[in-house]
């Protein structure tokens, strides 16, 4: 047996692997390139599979949609009623009771998986919106300069080469040229280097532009930019997403192209150049050790994504703390509440920066491993594949090769440049992996950014998400809680129907429910024909101003019908008017534009003779003409600001006004000149005022009685006046009678007290 076996393997050596060693070495560098074209694509593959979260990537994301699907079920223990406001669809939006004990996610979902490339996709559409657009041309001038830099790169690699090389071979007049030639490459070099970090701005710019005219568009539709923040929880900072969360994704993504083309990039080249100097042998070898501390890094690698998101939450709870601030100056800075401002405001601070501690603690440990990994594993590896030009060719025999050991200049020539091209596909293949944490950090902005285009289309298509109350409502006093609960629950289920009219106000059976679902009227109706004023009276918190966010359409109806003229037929003058930023004309005009005024063939003195009619025309040269512009809020009195509105109601004369307590700080004098002046010119007055002053303006009145209860009918203001007058004088009456009650005992002791004194006498 042993005779044939050691025949079968001179056999095997002598007419298979011998030919083959020989035929290898013969054709070793053909070999050696299309080894490294198959290696370098799949290390690409590899790294993209290990930056989107491996080929189960998809798996994973639909099996975490169910997860989410399934939290959002209701009928849990513990449930969160949680409904479609309008639509009455149970929100499956992730949030809602689900096991016990597990922990809640905060925002959408942000890991670098399927969803994250179909969120960006999207988001891609909108900054990238074809191939002839702007951002795509510099898109492309970027790729442009990313090539030529690698080129250059891969010229300087070889030139540093020759240069060492004449050096040792002592060649001043080629050292001389090819210094001159490198300082030459200087110029190309430090062009594309700027017009790189120039391009990529200019991206972050173009995309960040894109993505707010879009975000604009949509969110000031509108009342969008209402209902995100009063019918819908999702969004909580729609402005710290805007301004900040944008600007971020926009700089991050326009990095993360030329963090991710550029080193592939290099790696392909400078891999292709190094496998043609050194073989591919030795690269293979260094592949796979690369691979394996990737995987390593990548395992390692905390999820940098979510923690960007939650950043950004957090800013924006700061942000929102001071902005609060700054909208109540005046209120906190009389009742002296800076201390309990300061806590809170600081309680947000803490809570951002211990996130962000947090943060920097992780990310020193990874840079930690990234470097030992990146710069002394690798390196060390890189010098040892740079040697096998010289000692691997001597091993195998060979003579020939780039670095074949002819002589002294050449092997340095060869060390050099392999080494040069060696740290730079070292350093690009660094750069791939750490791209995964700016990958993470861009899903963290994509997922923000996408919430928000998200909820904004749902909004705007009627779907909300909130968390209803339902049950904790004021009506239906008489039935019991359950029943309560029940009837409500089926309110919430309910839709109304809007039909619009010319010029009369009809409410037939609509429920008024707030966003938070408590019904604070089951079922009302009432109306309003032109002339016919309107005045709402009753309790704090009962509903009157919530009947004029339905009339406004800012409150979605849950039954019944509402006829009413278009949005544009009302003005709307609260209590506290609203004061835009720009001039003194344009509080008058707002929201229209001097240009229109214009075209309305108004003129400042028209505006003039209206400010004079409510003794305020001294206003405009005191402030300094129409054109001069304040912060109109702080500028101006309570009453100056309601008497503005009052002149901008007169400017625009629409059918119907809605005044909510807009006379509290004016004199007697002005708000009979205004009510009358609105009748003169055919404006419907819908009042809300507790003042028994306005009663006489109206012909009818819508009372909330609480509890759920209302009376509508025409107003007999004489008689409501003459009961109120009565009502009172009881009232006045009824509240000495403890006095008088005291001053008797005080009598009968007096009286007492004498008697008994006679009796001693
Ligand atoms: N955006 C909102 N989201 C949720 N609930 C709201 C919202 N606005 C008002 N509410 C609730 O609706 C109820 C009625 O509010 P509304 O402003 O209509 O009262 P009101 O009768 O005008 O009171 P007041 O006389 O004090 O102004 C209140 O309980 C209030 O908390």
């Amino acid at each position: 047996m042993a005779p044939a076996q050691s025949t079968l393997r001179r056999k095997l050596r002598d007419e298979y692997a011998m030919p083959f060693a020989a035929h290898y070495i013969q054709h070793r560098r053909r070999y050696s390139s299309l080894m490294m074209v198959a290696f370098s694509a799949y290390v690409l593959q590899n790294t993209y599979a290990g930056l989107t979260g491996g080929p189960s990537s998809k798996r994973k994301a639909k099996a975490a949609q169910q997860t989410q699907g399934a939290q959002g079920k209701p009928g849990g223990p513990g449930d969160v009623a949680e409904k479609s406001a309008a639509g009455g669809a149970v929100d499956t939006g992730g949030r809602g009771g689900g096991a016990g004990g597990r922990r809640k996610r905060r925002g959408p979902r942000v890991e670098v998986d399927a969803l994250f490339f179909q969120r960006l996709t999207r988001l891609l559409r909108i900054v990238l919106p074809s191939f002839r657009s702007k951002e795509a041309s510099l898109l492309l001038l970027h790729s442009f300069f990313l090539v030529l830099r690698t080129l250059l790169s891969l010229y300087v690699a070889s030139l540093d080469g020759s240069i060492v090389s004449a050096l040792v071979r002592a060649q001043p007049r080629q050292f001389l040229i090819r210094i001159v030639t490198w300082m030459a490459v200087a110029v190309p070099a430090t062009y594309t280097n700027s017009m790189l970090t120039y391009l990529q701005s200019k991206l972050a710019i173009a995309y960040r532009t894109r993505l707010t005219k879009k975000v604009h568009e949509d969110y000031l539709d509108g009342t969008t930019f209402y209902a995100l923040g009063n019918l819908d929880d999702r969004i909580k900072n729609a402005d710290q997403l805007i301004v900040v969360d944008i600007q971020k994704f926009s700089t991050s993504l326009a990095e993360i192209y030329s963090n991710i083309a550029k080193p592939i990039l290099d790696v392909i080249l400078y891999n292709w150049q190094l496998s043609r100097n050194v073989g591919a042998e030795g690269l293979i070898a260094l592949t796979i050790i690369v691979q394996a501390s990737a995987a390593l890094l990548k395992w390692a690698t905390p999820p940098f994504g979510r923690y960007a998101a939650e950043e950004q939450r957090l800013e924006g709870e700061y942000r929102f703390s001071h902005t609060r601030l700054l909208e109540h100056a005046e209120e906190i800075a009389l009742l002296r509440g800076s201390e309990t401002e300061k806590n809170i405001i600081e309680r947000t601070y803490y809570a951002l920066i211990r996130h962000v501690n947090r943060v920097f603690r992780m990310r020193m440990a990874y840079s930690l491993v990234e470097e030992a990994i990146v710069k002394w594993v690798w390196g060390s590896l890189g010098l040892c594949v740079c040697a096998v030009p010289v000692f691997g060719m001597r091993l195998l025999g060979m003579s020939g090769g780039a670095g074949g050991g002819i002589d002294f200049g050449s092997r340095t020539e060869g060390f050099v440049t392999n080494r040069r091209l060696l740290l730079s596909a070292s350093d690009a293949l660094g750069r791939l992996m750490s791209t995964y944490r700016d990958l993470s950090e861009l899903s963290g902005y994509t997922a923000r950014v996408s919430e928000l285009l998200d909820t904004m289309d749902d909004v705007k298509a009627g779907r909300y998400q909130k968390k209803l109350v339902g049950g904790g409502s004021t009506a239906g006093r008489t039935v019991g809680k359950d029943e309560e609960v029940a009837e409500n629950a089926k309110i919430l289920q309910g839709r109304g129907k809007i039909i619009h009219s010319d010029d009369e106000i009809i409410f037939d059976k609509v429920p008024i429910v707030t966003p938070n679902g408590d019904v604070l009227i089951k079922s009302l109706s009432f109306y309003v024909k032109p002339g016919n004023h309107l005045l709402v009276v009753g309790g704090n918190g009962t509903g009157k101003s919530s009947l004029f966010r339905i009339l406004g359409g800012l409150w979605p109806i849950y039954g019944g019908t509402v006829t009413k003229p278009p949005a544009s037929e009302f003005t709307y003058i609260p209590q506290r008017p609203y004061l835009s930023l720009g001039t003194l004309r344009d509080q008058i005009i707002y929201p229209h534009s001097r240009a229109q005024m214009l075209e309305r063939g108004i003129t400042d003195s028209n505006l003039l003779d209206i400010l004079k009619m409510l003794e305020l025309d001294s206003i405009v040269e005191r402030e300094g003409g129409w054109d001069t512009q304040r912060e109109w809020r702080d500028a101006l009195s309570g009453g100056d600001k309601q008497r503005l509105a009052m002149a901008r109601l007169f400017y625009h004369c629409p059918k119907y006004a809605i005044l909510d307590e807009c006379t509290s700080a004016v004199t007697l004098q002005i708000e009979q000149t205004f009510y009358e002046r609105a009748t003169e010119l055919g404006i419907t007055l819908l009042t809300v005022s507790h003042r028994p002053s306005l009663w006489k303006y109206h012909k009818y009145i819508l009372q909330y009685l609480g509890g759920g209860d209302y009376a509508f009918g025409p107003l007999n203001w004489e008689e409501r006046l003459a009961l109120q007058e009565e009502k009172q004088s009881l009232e006045q009456k009824l509240a000495e009678v403890p006095v008088w009650e005291s001053r008797l005992t005080d009598l009968l002791k007096e009286r007492e007290t004498r008697e008994a004194r006679k009796e001693r006498i």
